[in-house]
């Protein structure tokens, strides 16, 4: 299989550096494009290996399932260069924070096959958390396509489209949250005394072992916190604080803001004299 990138900056070279360090796909299968003025993004992308190129229809051409990995600001400008070159044999893979799958298919030629994909950059390590939803013309396969590509960069799932917003909201931008988390529990771990090194390392590593207990024992993320919380211990005492700045509901503001962000943006990113072209 033949993937593309249109846009080659942080999300697609996340996607791309995951899926070759998966072993399913090498790196002279991948091609992605980036306009001239970003040229910085296209050396990037060939220190991995990949081919690059100025000309989003050759990323077409050279393709059987093609990311949209720009901007949503970006989204019709790039839609208008590949629709001619488009064929209902491509899968087109929108990333694109925000843009409806009804959106992107009415930029393309009737009947493209479209997917809206949020994924996030732990793909990288293949740590990822991705959700997808289908388009109208999509065909038996593409879903199961889909899935297996993603699933080699993480966790995927497929959703109902109403649902990628919300998913913007909690694991599209969800990473930025948890870096925050670690930085500060560091910062906390510098006040006590212990090396910056150190203490980055042991919060990461916090993240990383609770996450991984809530996905391999099934338990209630409460009940395990509670496992953790002795009568009048440490942890208790810690999560006082937590609780006293407002902790959960402070997240649950930040995916609800993040989500409506993401609504917002797809209201206005696009023009409103959408190009409907037959194939
Ligand atoms: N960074 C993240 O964590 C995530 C980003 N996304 C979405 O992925 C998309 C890309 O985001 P990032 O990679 O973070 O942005 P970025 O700024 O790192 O990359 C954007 C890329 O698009 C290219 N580009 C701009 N105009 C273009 C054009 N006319 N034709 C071809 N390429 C063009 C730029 O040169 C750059 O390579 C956005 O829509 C974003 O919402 C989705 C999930 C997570
Ligand atoms: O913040 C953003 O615009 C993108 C979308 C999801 C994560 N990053």
């Amino acid at each position: 299989m033949k993937i593309g990138f249109i846009g080659a900056g942080k999300m697609a070279q996340a996607l791309a550096r995951g899926l070759i360090n998966s072993g399913r796909i090498t790196a002279e299968n991948i091609i992605a494009s980036s306009p001239k003025r970003d040229e910085l993004f296209l050396e990037q992308c060939k220190s991995m290996g990949l081919n690059t190129t100025h000309e989003n229809a050759e990323v077409v051409q050279k393709s059987d399932v093609i990311f949209l990995a720009v901007k949503p600001v970006h989204v019709s400008k790039v839609a208008s260069e590949i629709a001619p070159a488009l064929s209902k044999e491509h899968l087109v893979v929108s990333i694109a924070l925000g843009i409806t799958i009804r959106n992107i298919e009415s930029l393309l030629p009737t009947k493209s096959r479209v997917v809206r994909v949020m994924p996030n950059t732990p793909s990288v390590v293949r740590a990822g958390a991705s959700a997808f939803a289908m388009g109208s013309a999509c065909r038996d396969g593409d879903a199961e396509t889909v899935e297996r590509l993603l699933s080699t960069v993480g966790f995927a799932v497929e959703v109902p489209e109403i649902q990628i917003d919300p998913v913007t909201g909690l694991s599209g931008s969800g990473p930025s949250y948890m870096f925050s988390v670690i930085e500060g529990l560091a910062d906390g771990g510098v006040k006590v005394g212990l090396p910056r090194d150190l203490a980055i390392k042991l919060a990461a590593y916090t993240l990383l072992g609770a996450a991984k207990m809530v996905l391999e024992t099934g338990i209630h993320p409460a009940q395990l916190k509670d496992d953790v919380q002795s009568p009048g211990g440490s942890s208790v005492y810690g999560m006082h604080k937590l609780e006293s700045g407002g902790l959960k509901g402070i997240l649950i503001d930040a995916v609800e803001a993040a989500t409506n962000r993401s609504r917002a943006t797809g209201d206005k990113a696009l023009p409103r004299d959408f190009r409907n072209t037959e194939m």
